[in-house]
């Protein structure tokens, strides 16, 4: 990977906070007659002409986010708004106890990586990076189903691991990691430099999600014939079984059956993207808190 994308993201992890690293620059992300405070942030890997873009389409806004109904009414147009509010108070909470490290989710295939991860960096004003998409960027291909075809599973994750090592010295990111980066222990010494969540979704729940959009971005549950729940679920089963313990290494885990039941509910498409990112908030306080020393001692503001 270029130095020079490399330090154009380090600059882009500073987007959002003021001078003296305060996050007064950041506002969260309520309707329209509230947004004159609005603070942006949209970055691309390697490229410094787009640090401080307006925000663009790829980022959802919390509003939208934090509903998931259709045809809203008002009531639970106020329930989402009191549930951002709820979210941005609790990132402030966690937000002096962070210093600056980065966050790492992880999680297997279509587990909300990447909606949860940009909500994060929304309310805690840092960057948000997919680390597929900066494996794409680095070699050059469009698509990591691309990269599999045109190379090989094995040049992909030797690329996933420099793109890692990289994010590893910077500061104020969140990262949605691919969902085979827990399985090389040493992504794990770089991912270790900051937090890691891990987003435990049950299995049922991640093939609907991934047979509702198609298996084709995802080469190794891509099957080119046959019905796409039932063939994501046993693809999924097999890779669950082979990394559930390294999933189980992150720092913190969001158990989306353990916020479903806290809800009174026994399912867990009743969850909504905010209500799981508070959760991880929630976890990573509790891992702070229980790890007060390492928080304060060995990590500085960057
Ligand atoms: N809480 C949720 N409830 C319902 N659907 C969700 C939720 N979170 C994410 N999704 C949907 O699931 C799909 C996968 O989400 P996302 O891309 O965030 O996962 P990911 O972990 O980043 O996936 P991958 O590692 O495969 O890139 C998307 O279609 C997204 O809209
Ligand atoms: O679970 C996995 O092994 C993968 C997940 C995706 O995010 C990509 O990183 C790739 O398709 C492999």
């Amino acid at each position: 990977m270029e130095m020079a994308a490399v330090l154009s993201l380090q600059s882009c992890s500073l987007i959002g906070l003021d001078r003296s690293g305060n996050k007064n620059g950041c506002s969260v992300r309520l309707p329209d007659r509230w947004s004159e405070q609005r603070k942006v942030q949209a970055v691309r890997f390697g490229d410094s002409r787009n640090i401080g873009a307006p925000l663009r389409s790829g980022y959802p806004e919390l509003k939208i986010a934090c509903c998931s109904k259709k045809n809203m009414g008002s009531e639970n147009f106020h329930n989402s708004v009191d549930a951002a509010l709820i979210l941005k108070n609790k990132s402030e909470d966690v937000f002096p106890y962070l210093n600056g490290r980065c966050i790492y989710l992880v999680g297997m295939m279509g587990s909300g990586k990447s909606t949860v991860g940009k909500i994060l960096s929304e309310v805690l004003c840092y960057s948000f990076f997919d680390s597929d998409k900066l494996v794409e960027q680095a070699v050059g291909v469009s698509s990591v189903a691309q990269i599999f075809k045109d190379h090989s599973e094995a040049f992909f994750r030797d690329n996933e691991s420099k793109v890692l090592k990289d994010l590893s010295s910077m500061h104020r990111l969140v990262v949605a990691t691919g969902g085979g980066a827990v399985i090389r222990p040493i992504n794990w010494k770089y991912m270790k430099q900051g937090l890691t969540v891990w987003l435990d979704v049950p299995l049922e729940a991640l093939a609907r999600r991934i047979a509702a959009v198609g298996t084709a971005s995802r080469p190794l549950l891509h099957q080119e014939s046959g019905d796409p729940y039932k063939k994501a679920f046993a693809k999924l089963t097999t890779l669950s079984e082979q990394r559930g313990k390294a999933y189980a290494n992150a720092d913190a885990r969001v158990c989306l059956d353990d916020i479903a039941a806290k809800q009174g509910h026994g399912d867990v498409s009743v969850l909504t993207p905010t209500d799981i990112a508070l959760e991880a908030l929630m976890k990573l306080e509790c891992f702070l808190s229980e790890n007060s020393s390492v928080t304060n001692s060995q990590y500085i503001q960057g």
